[in-house]
């Protein structure tokens, strides 16, 4: 069967695709994309032409639908997003929000040894630590952290990058954070969606030229200490010394390399202390820096765009534990690196997620496929950090933003019940 131009499987069920079992079948990727289904991934190929699959059951057949939905259109070319950010800033949890806006589940690419690519129908999270030069023993004879660009392969990431976002696969390294060394490559296929997650998507101009949209988490040396603590103190029993240390370790070239890189980003999640009340160290001020005027990039605003705004919801239709006013949302203007950006920002707590769905209606430009959207992603990923703070909402608000991008872009839309 070969599907005409614009054909696009209705579902994962059998009848989008006429049945005859031992025959070949050839199949072809929609030039509108059919990428957009939420199967559960198997395995992925990338059509450029007509390619013949043997279906003989209907169990193949539904992986045949699944290779089709997960693969880019003829012609297509991934959309590739940048996510700059030190390590234990919260990539984590925001990139799986992300991936959730494409439907599917993401899991760690399946090649049954250690990696740190994560994959789902329609994305591919590649960790750029994996274009690490040296491997851990290299780097205690060089002298150098991680963070020095001359511990990167800049000249492979540009290669790799450029690779994938025509449309080809690679074989990708894999620097294993388990034992410090630096593996066999693995093979990553292209998906409609490609992140760069690490410390420097945007150091090296040929690559950072190479990202659709560039995004930076900016964590305060404050709060990034205060999360450390929580993982690396709480949660594995490192000494607060020794968090001490590592930090003013890295101080010098996080610094150096890796701060700078926030004034390439096209949007920037700040995470600071709040200011609702002196000397808490437990409520965040998290601020959404949207920089005006990027392609397919629409901010998102609090009532009415390009007005500065605060407002303070009442606790009957939004509870907060935290002091003071509990929370506190607010739209502003600012510069950013010499460019115009539209600010939103939330300081202070929301106790229920549920209860957001109030302050999710006062913003427009979300991003959102339907009124409460914002709401019901965030709940999906209740209790996870940040679930109940600014961080929870302005991710999520991200995500469908780069959903958005991707739609703008590709020229094709992701079905909201995909999600
Ligand atoms: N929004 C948040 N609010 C509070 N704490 C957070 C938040 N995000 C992350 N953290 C804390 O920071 C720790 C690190 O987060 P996470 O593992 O997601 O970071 P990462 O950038 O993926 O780290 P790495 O690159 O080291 O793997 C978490 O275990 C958690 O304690
Ligand atoms: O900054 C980092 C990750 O972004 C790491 O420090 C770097 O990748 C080295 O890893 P390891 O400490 O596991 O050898």
């Amino acid at each position: 069967y070969v599907g005409p131009a614009g054909f696009v499987p209705r579902a994962r069920s059998s009848q989008a695709i006429s049945r005859s079992q031992g025959h070949a079948f050839a199949l072809r990727a929609p030039l509108s994309s059919a990428a957009h289904f939420g199967t559960p991934l198997a395995s992925r190929s990338t059509f450029a032409s007509p390619v013949s699959l043997r279906v003989t059951n209907d169990k193949e057949m539904d992986l045949a639908i699944q290779q089709i939905s997960m693969s880019l259109a003829s012609g297509q070319k991934p959309v590739v997003i940048g996510l700059a950010a030190d390590s234990g800033c919260g990539k984590s949890t925001f990139m799986r929000r992300v991936t959730a806006c494409f439907g599917g589940a993401s899991k760690l690419n399946p090649i049954g040894r250690e990696t740190n690519t994560l994959i789902s129908d329609m994305t591919t999270v590649i960790c750029l630590d994996d274009y690490h030069l040296n491997d851990r023993q290299g780097r205690k004879k060089t002298g150098l952290t991680a963070l020095d660009p001359r511990e990167n392969n800049f000249d492979l990431m540009y290669e790799q990058v450029k690779a994938l976002k025509e449309g080809k696969k690679i074989m990708k390294p894999i620097y294993n954070h388990v034992n410090g060394t630096l593996d066999e490559p693995e093979e990553i296929t292209p998906t409609p969606i490609i992140i760069f997650e690490g410390l420097h998507p945007f150091y090296d101009k040929r690559v950072e030229e190479l990202m659709d949209f560039k995004i930076y988490v900016d964590i305060t040396p404050e709060v990034k200490f205060n999360w450390k603590v929580q993982r690396d103190h709480e949660e594995r029993g490192h000494s607060i010394e020794s968090i001490k240390q590592q930090i003013e370790a890295r101080k010098p070239d996080f610094d150096a390399y890796i701060d700078p890189q926030k004034n390439k980003a096209d949007c920037v999640i700040q995470v600071l202390p709040t200011q609702l009340a002196a000397n808490d160290k437990t409520h965040l001020n998290v601020k959404l820096i949207q920089c005006k005027d990027v392609d397919h990039f629409a901010p998102t605003y609090l009532w009415d765009e390009g007005s500065d705004i605060e407002w303070v919801p009442p606790r009957s239709k939004l509870a907060s534990s935290a002091p003071g006013v509990g929370m506190k949302i607010y739209q502003k203007n600012e510069k950013w690196a010499g460019k115009d950006a539209a600010v939103i920002g939330m300081d202070g707590k929301y106790d229920k997620i549920d209860e957001m769905m109030y302050v999710e209606k006062q913003f427009a430009s979300t991003g959102s496929k339907f009124v409460g959207e914002v709401t019901k992603k965030m709940l999906e990923y209740e209790g996870q950090p940040g679930s109940n703070d600014g961080t929870g909402f302005l991710q999520t608000i991200t995500a469908l933003k780069v959903r958005e991008i991707y739609e703008g872009i590709a020229k094709v839309k992701v079905p909201a019940q995909a999600n």
